[in-house]
């Protein structure tokens, strides 16, 4: 049988990420998180000041890219561009937004497929993103597409930002994720949409625990099983 995936796809700030890495953690599988991938090509193009645009350069860029992750320690999960720690600067609205923009061109996302589908290994994984149940993993085991009102996650992303004692603007944060959702979904290759054969998860009002419950029953309805212990 093929090394067994959970694929969680779903917009901006639905709490993809969270809920992937503590399902990744409690099934004792690893976890991929492909927007970072994106985040990374971006940023390596804005430090080389190649116009995000410019498909041939992004491809090589995007096909040479040396990355690698570790799961680091009191800070948080390490992600590294050229043997340097990027890990914060990844996760900035500027970084998301140009990582949107690379996303939309096909040879970028052609680069960076075989390099997903890698992260694969036993005893299993959990691929979070926009196509993982679509286009990068489309046998998965289990396809999730969770998703979060667009007011519910721009408060999400404002109470990150304020714990994180960052200043920000709800209006803005609220159309910022309009037009990140409106890119994702409307680009022509691997949009943002459910697998045929998704389940459906709104979590605008449920608890991250809640998420969790719900997407480890599914798992375990599915025969993918915990470690014993955890
Ligand atoms: N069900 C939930 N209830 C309340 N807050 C949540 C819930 N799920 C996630 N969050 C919070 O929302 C914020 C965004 O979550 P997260 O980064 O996991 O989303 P994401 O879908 O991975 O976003 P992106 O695609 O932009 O990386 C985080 O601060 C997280 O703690
Ligand atoms: N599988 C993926 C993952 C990410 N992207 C693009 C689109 C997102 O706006 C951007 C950043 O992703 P995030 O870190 O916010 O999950 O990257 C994609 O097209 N496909």
């Amino acid at each position: 049988m093929s090394v067994p995936v959970i694929a969680v796809d779903g917009p901006s700030g639905s709490g993809k990420g969270t809920i992937s890495r503590q399902v990744a953690n409690r099934l004792g599988w690893g976890f991929l998180d492909s927007g970072a991938l994106y985040r990374l090509v971006a940023l390596a193009a804005l430090r080389r000041a190649l116009p995000l645009d410019d498909a041939d350069a992004l491809f090589d860029l995007a096909r040479n890219l040396d990355v690698h992750f570790d799961a680091g320690g009191a800070e948080g999960p390490g992600v590294f561009l050229d043997g340097q720690r990027v890990s914060s600067e990844l996760r900035t609205e500027a970084c998301g937004d140009a990582a949107s923009q690379v996303a939309a061109l096909p040879p970028v996302r052609e680069a960076l497929l075989a390099r997903q589908r890698d992260f694969r290994v036993a005893p299993g994984l959990v691929a979070d993103g926009r196509d993982m149940g679509t286009v990068v993993f489309p046998d998965a085991q289990l396809k999730v597409f969770l998703t979060a009102s667009r007011e519910e996650r721009a408060q999400r992303r404002y109470k990150q930002l304020m714990e994180q004692g960052l200043s920000a603007n709800l209006q803005s944060l609220l159309d910022e994720l309009a037009e990140r959702d409106r890119r994702d979904t409307e680009r022509v290759v691997a949009p943002l949409k459910p697998a045929e054969d998704a389940v459906e998860v709104d979590s605008t009002h449920m608890s991250i625990d809640a998420v969790l419950d719900e997407i480890l029953s599914l798992a375990a309805k599915r025969g993918l099983s915990t470690v014993p212990g955890r």
